[in-house]
Parts: structure tokens; sequence; C-alpha cells
């Protein structure tokens, strides 16, 4: 775990704990000995600290903070790194963060590799730097940037960890051989001035309307979150205590984020995030025992929206693209959007103008789907519609190459009716963009009864290549996002009918975490697509709506919706939706007395007497409608594990990370607590199936002590 190596009169002391060197028990344990032992050499005249592999420590073990902690703790072995009377160097390369950053700081010098970072990345886990990272950063740069660096968990590279002070070199080529150099040029130097816990912090004048300003900026850019707070508030007092208090602070700050619920669901997001890159097959492939073909080239069909989001995805990464519409004017359109977006980035320092070039040189189009016949995969964006879809697969499946992978961009279509179009079932997925595709991680992979495990190995890894988060679903009706976002959504029609309006809805999901209620983001979207998309529900059931329709297919039906499209209100874009706007395509959104107007005649109309509905009431049948697909989609192996599912909704629908995702939010709930209230909801809300309590939760909620979370698929009758 930790290498002990004296070279001369320099002992090394190199991390070996791959893949990130966490600082886990033993390596605490080992750099404690190696310091101790180094104390003891008298042939040794300074210490350098370095990690094997592929970066400098990482940061403690977080698969460890559910444990009791066992020492050494990491403050204790900090300090005795401090309190050498030899120099220590903490020579960095790849990311040192969180614990390992903390570990520098205790060190008397810090190098590091050109291409190392740094960061406190923390918060991001709900919690703060705890090895007195809050204490001793304040000290190296001043509480300005330490409070910016900490409260937003940011990476920052070497040079600019130079300019702020954390480093006292950066070099290039051979980082151990030039932390040696280093250490043999202050091995006789004494240490006074390079111990930060003698260092008196600067800006004790300025710090309070430092603090102020911070906490103004990080309550509305996390909002919701606790650390970010405690982490300011752990940095001003690093800056206005005395050392040890402030020490005594931030451990008091931490142990209280530790202990709360919103860390515990940030840590399980963290590892629920890298449980979905672990896919598995019913067939037993996975993705540790297939290997993804090489992709070396890409097809969009469809320039709108989507499909030029589609392609900035994948020639920001270098990957080559045709783009095909047959209308010569939307194709121009596309690749002028992709060009001006493009240009944002530069204008936003997110891209050099070189790079946006060179990107842009990677895009061709094309008016045919003869474009496409070199090309290794394609991702079809049209409109959603089957026929359509059906169609276009077909003439594809005889102008590709034999090993091109076909995949549709459909958000709910039934990926086996597509590639049934096809004489290559075996290659074809659905690969379900989240628009702005160029902008939202989630990628939905969906699989069919015949895509092969290569096929499924191929696309996940194009989605990590293009730096999104893919999760591996199996095909059915609106997958696993649409599919339980469309329970959460209902439910807020029929509560307006029964008694609430848009805006007491909207503010109640928002205050629980969602970044936008649901009648804000039908709005924004646009009322005409979930109009257009009920016309056609009702037209293959063979019925026409009527804006007193109750039921559709036996199921309750809102008409409301119905209603606000005739007369004329489509959302954002006619400056008229379940909201006012000051004009077409304004942001922000007022209550508007028509609506209420329009509200309360309707229910009047289809024999609803209007009654308060309370904040519970409108988070349980929102969320609870959600959880209770998500365990069908348990059961019927839809998604292989609930981390996919969380997954799913905290990259795709922004679900509030301090709460983990649907299903970890109703492991806090209960499961028990959250199954009886499922039932009361099937009792009193009869005509809408999706209330039918899952069976896999009703056994789950059964146990007396509630199963964690990576025991509930063991319950599935479907074998995965
Ligand atoms: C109530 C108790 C109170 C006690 C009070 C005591 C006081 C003192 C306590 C002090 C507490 C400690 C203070 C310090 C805290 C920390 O350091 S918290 C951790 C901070 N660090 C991070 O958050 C970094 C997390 N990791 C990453 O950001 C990335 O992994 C990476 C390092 C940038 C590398 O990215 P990439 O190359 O993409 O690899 P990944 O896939 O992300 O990771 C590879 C595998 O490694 C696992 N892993 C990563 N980081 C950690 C970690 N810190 N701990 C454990 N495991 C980690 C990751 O899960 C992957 O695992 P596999 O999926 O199994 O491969």
């Amino acid at each position: 775990m930790v290498d002990y190596a004296v070279d001369g009169n320099i002992a090394v002391l190199s991390v070996n704990n791959p893949p990130v060197n966490a600082l886990s028990h033993r390596v605490r344990e080992g750099l404690l000995n190696g310091i101790e032992k180094a104390a003891r050499d008298d042939k040794v005249k300074a210490v350098i600290i370095i990690g094997k592999g592929r970066t400098f420590p990482s940061g403690a073990d977080i698969t460890e903070f559910d444990k009791p902690v066992r020492e050494p703790w990491l403050t204790v072995v900090g300090r005795a790194i401090e309190a050498s009377r030899k120099p220590v160097i903490s020579a960095l390369h790849g990311a040192a963060l969180g614990g390992g950053l903390e570990i520098a700081l205790f060190s008397h010098y810090r190098i590091a590799s050109k291409k190392g970072s740094v960061g406190f990345p923390e918060v991001a886990l709900g919690i703060l730097p705890g090895a007195e990272g809050t204490v001793r950063l304040p000290r190296v740069t001043g509480p300005a940037v330490a409070m910016e660096m900490i409260s937003s968990g940011r990476r920052v590279g070497a040079q600019e960890a130079l300019k702020f002070g954390i480093l006292d070199k950066v070099v290039e080529g051979d980082l151990l051989k030039e932390a040696k150099l280093f250490a043999e040029s202050v091995k006789d130097k004494p240490l006074d001035g390079r111990r930060l816990k003698y260092v008196k912090p600067k800006g004790a004048e300025s710090v309070d309307a430092i603090y102020e300003g911070a906490l103004a900026e990080v309550k509305k850019r996390f909002k919701g979150f606790n650390a970010p707070v405690n982490c300011l508030m752990s940095v001003k007092g690093a800056v206005k205590l005395p050392y040890e208090e402030s020490c005594a602070l931030e451990r008091q700050l931490f142990t209280e984020l530790m202990s709360g619920g919103q860390s515990r669901a940030q840590r399980y997001a963290f590892f629920a995030e890298r449980a979905a890159t672990k896919w598995r097959l019913p067939c037993g492939a996975s993705a540790a025992n297939t290997k993804p073909s090489e992709i070396t080239s890409t097809g969009v069909i469809g320039a709108g929206t989507m499909g030029s989001g589609i392609a900035i995805c994948l020639i920001r990464v270098g990957i080559p693209v045709v783009m095909v519409e047959r209308d010569e004017k939307m194709l121009q359109k596309g690749m002028r959007t992709i060009s001006d977006i493009l240009g944002e980035s530069v204008r936003r320092k997110r891209m050099t103008s070189e790079r946006r070039t060179e990107c842009l040189r990677l895009l061709k189009g094309a008016a045919s789907l003869e474009g496409l016949k070199d090309v290794d995969v394609v991702i079809e964006a049209v409109f959603e519609n089957l026929a359509l879809k059906k169609e276009i697969f077909a003439k594809l499946d005889k102008i590709c190459k034999p090993s091109a992978i076909l995949c549709s961009n459909t958000s709910t279509l039934d990926i086996d009716q597509i590639a049934s179009a096809t004489s290559r079932p075996d290659k074809v997925m659905g690969a379900h963009f989240f628009s702005p595709a160029y902008i939202m991680r989630l990628l939905e992979n969906i699989y069919g009864a015949k895509t092969s495990p290569q096929t499924v190995a191929t696309i996940m890894q194009l989605g990590k290549t293009i730096g999104k988060i893919p999760v591996l679903v199996k095909t059915c009706h609106g997958f696993v996002g649409n599919r339980m976002n469309q329970k959460f959504s209902s439910e807020a029609f029929f509560m307006l009918e029964e008694g609430a309006l848009p805006q007491d809805i909207d503010q109640v999901l928002e205050d629980f975490g969602m970044p936008m209620g649901p009648f804000k983001v039908g709005d924004l979207a646009g009322l005409d697509i979930g109009w257009n998309i009920r016309q056609e529900v009702a037209k293959k059931l063979g019925v026409s709506l009527t804006l007193e329709t109750k039921y559709l297919n036996a199921e309750r039906y809102s008409s409301l919706a119905d209603r606000l499209y005739e007369m004329g209100r489509h959302g954002r874009k006619t400056g008229k939706g379940w909201y006012r706007y000051e004009k077409p395509m304004a942001v922000k959104a007022y209550p508007d007395a028509d609506v209420t107007e329009m509200i309360n005649s309707h229910a009047k109309a289809i024999g609803l007497t209007r009654r308060t509905v309370s904040a519970q009431e409108i988070i349980e049948r929102s969320t609870y409608a959600a959880i209770n697909e998500g365990f069908k989609i348990l059961e019927q192996g839809v998604a292989e594990k609930p981390e996919d599912i969380d997954v799913i909704w905290l990259y795709g629908f922004g679900f509030p990370r301090y709460r983990g995702g649907p299903m970890f939010y109703a492991s806090q709930v209960g499961l028990s607590r959250v199954y009886e209230r499922i039932c009361h909801y099937h009792k009193t809300l009869p005509y809408s199936s999706y209330w039918v309590p899952s069976d896999l939760l009703r056994r789950l909620a059964s146990y007396t002590t509630q199963l964690p979370m990576d025991q509930w698929t063991k319950f599935t009758d479907c074998k995965l």
C-alpha cells in the first residue's frame, strides 16, 4: 500500500493503492509508519510522498465512510507529516483530490506535474474536506479562492494552483526525478513558515463580506444542498478563529454533514453512476466480458434540434459525422446551428477557435441516405412515428455496410418493432438522447430481444466516449425515464382537477428539489407536443377526445391540457400556457387568473368538487406513482438494478442529487411506508391502474428489516 525507499538521503513514500490511491486505512497506516521510519533514519534529510500509477491520492476511501473510522485518522497522519523535522514534499500528478490534497497541505512543500490537478470534490459527496482542508487552504489562497474552490468542488489545473499559491512548483518530465532535485534544494532549509498551522490566514477584515457574497451564490447555484453552506462556514471559521478552534469547528460541521441524509444520498449517487456502466444482459453478457467494436465514422439522420445536438456530441470528440436531411434548407439550418453552438463554446472559453474549426471539418451534410453507406454507426433522429422509422431502417439495411449498427433516438417506441424492418436485428438499438443532446449527460441505451452483446457494448462505449452517462435498459413502452415520468406528471393533472393550481404543484415539487415543476416544464417544451401525442394515442384506440373526456382506454383521463391547447395557449412560445409570460419565449412565469378560471369551470363540468391538496399529497402522488412504476420496471427486468433507474432520474430529469434518486429516496422513506401509501392511493384513485402496487415492492415491504438495495432484484421473477 505504501512503499518505502531511500535514494541517497531522500526517503520516498510511494502510495500504491490502485485505481485512485484512495487513502484507505492501510494507506494511512503506511504513510504514518513511513514518516516515523524516515524520522528515525539519520541518513534521511528529506521525504517525498508520491502516488504510483495514474494519480496522487484522490481522496479518502469513500467505501469506508459507512464503517467505523479506523485509526490512524487522516488528521493524525497529516499532523505527523507537518511535525516532521525533515522537509516533506508532496509530488502531485493526476488528480490530487480531497484527502489527497489535504495530505499535500500538511506537507511542507508541494510540486506537481504540468497535467496534474487539485481540488476538494467532497461537496459533491455532501460533506466538506474534514482533514483540515477548510482550515489550511485559506492559509495559502486567502478566503475568497478557498470558499469558491471548496463550495464548488471544482478541479484546478496545475498552473492555476501555482498562481493560487497551492503549489510551489510545476514541473515537466519525470515527476519523481524532479521531486528529488527539489528535495535536495530544500533539505537544509529551516521549516519556519512552511507549517500552515502557524501561518495566519489573510483576509480577516474582509472575510465576512466575502462569506455573505459566497453564501448568496451557493444558495442560488446549489439550492437545497447543505454541504456548500457548511463549507463556507468552515472556511470563515478558519480565517476568524485560532487554529485549533477552527479545526474543531470543521470537525463539527463535517460530522453534521456526514451523519445527515444528504451525504448518504450523494455518496450513493457517486457509486450508482459507476455501477450503471457495469451493465449486464439476461444472457450473461456484460461490460466485463464483451468487447466493443471500433467506431471511426457515424451518420445522423435528421438535422433538427435532436439531430444537430447529437452530431455536436460526436464531432466534439473527434468522430466524423455525415448528417442526412432531405430538405436542403433544413440541412443548411442544422449545419448553421451546429456552427453557432460551437461558436458559443468558443465565446465561453470552453473550446478554442481552432478546435471548433477541427470539429466542423468532421461534419458533412448529405441529402440522401446513400451518404451513410460507409459509416460504422447510424443514429436516426426523425419524427416520433413508428411507420416512418421502420421505413428508414429498411432502407438503411440495404444501404449501410453489413457491420453497421443502426440506432434510433426514439424516446418511447418499441426497438423490436423498428429492428423487425431490417435483416440485422442484432445490430439495432435505441440511443435515447435527452434534449438538448449536446448538454444533457444522460444517454438511455435500449436493447431489443435480438440486439447482440457486442452491439450493446459498442453503443455503451460510444456513450462514454462522447461524455455521456450511458444507462442500459430493455425495450418497453417509454423505456424507463419516460415510462416513470408519465405517471409522475399524470398525477399532477389529476391534482389540478381536484383542487390544486399549477403554481401550487410546481412550487411544492421545486421545494422538494426538482429543477422545474411539471407545468413549467410543459410550457417550456410546448403544450402542442403533448397534445399531438394524446391525439395519436386516441386515434390508435379509435376514439375521439372531447373536453369532457374523463376516461381513455378505461384509465382516468384529464382533458385540462387539451382545453388549454384549444385556447391557443401552447406554452412559452405563445406567451401563454399554464402560466402567462410578458412576451413569447420570455422565461418568467406568472400565475394566470384565466387558467384558474378554466380549471374551476372544468372541475365543475366534470362534476368534481374542488378541495385543498396538501404539499405532502402532491409529493407522494407524484413520486410514489413513479416509484411504483420503478419497482415494476425492476420486476420486468427492464432495468437491471435500482441504481440504473436512479441515474436516469438524476441525469435525465434533475431529481435532486441530495435525495439520491427515486428508488434511493424510497429506501430512505422506508419501503413499508411507501407501499402503504401506494395501497391508499390505489384504493382512493381506482381509475389509474398504475396505482396497482408492484408485487416486488409488496414483497420487499413485508420484511421487518428492510433489505439493502443491492438485494432488491434477488426477488424478481425474471432471470437476469
Ligand atoms: C461521522 C464520522 C466523523 C469522523 C470525523 C473524523 C475527522 C477526520 C475525517 C476525515 C475525513 C476525510 C476527509 C477527506 C474526505 C475525502 O477525501 S472524500 C473523497 C474526495 N475525493 C473524491 O471525491 C474523488 C472521487 N473520485 C473521482 O472523482 C474519480 O474517481 C477520479 C479520482 C477523478 C478518477 O475518475 P475516473 O478515472 O473516471 O475513475 P472512476 O471510475 O471515477 O473511479 C475508478 C474506481 O475508483 C473508485 N473510486 C474513485 N474515487 C474513490 C474514492 N475516493 N474512494 C473509493 N473508491 C473510489 C470508483 O468507484 C471506481 O471504482 P470501480 O467502479 O469499482 O472501478
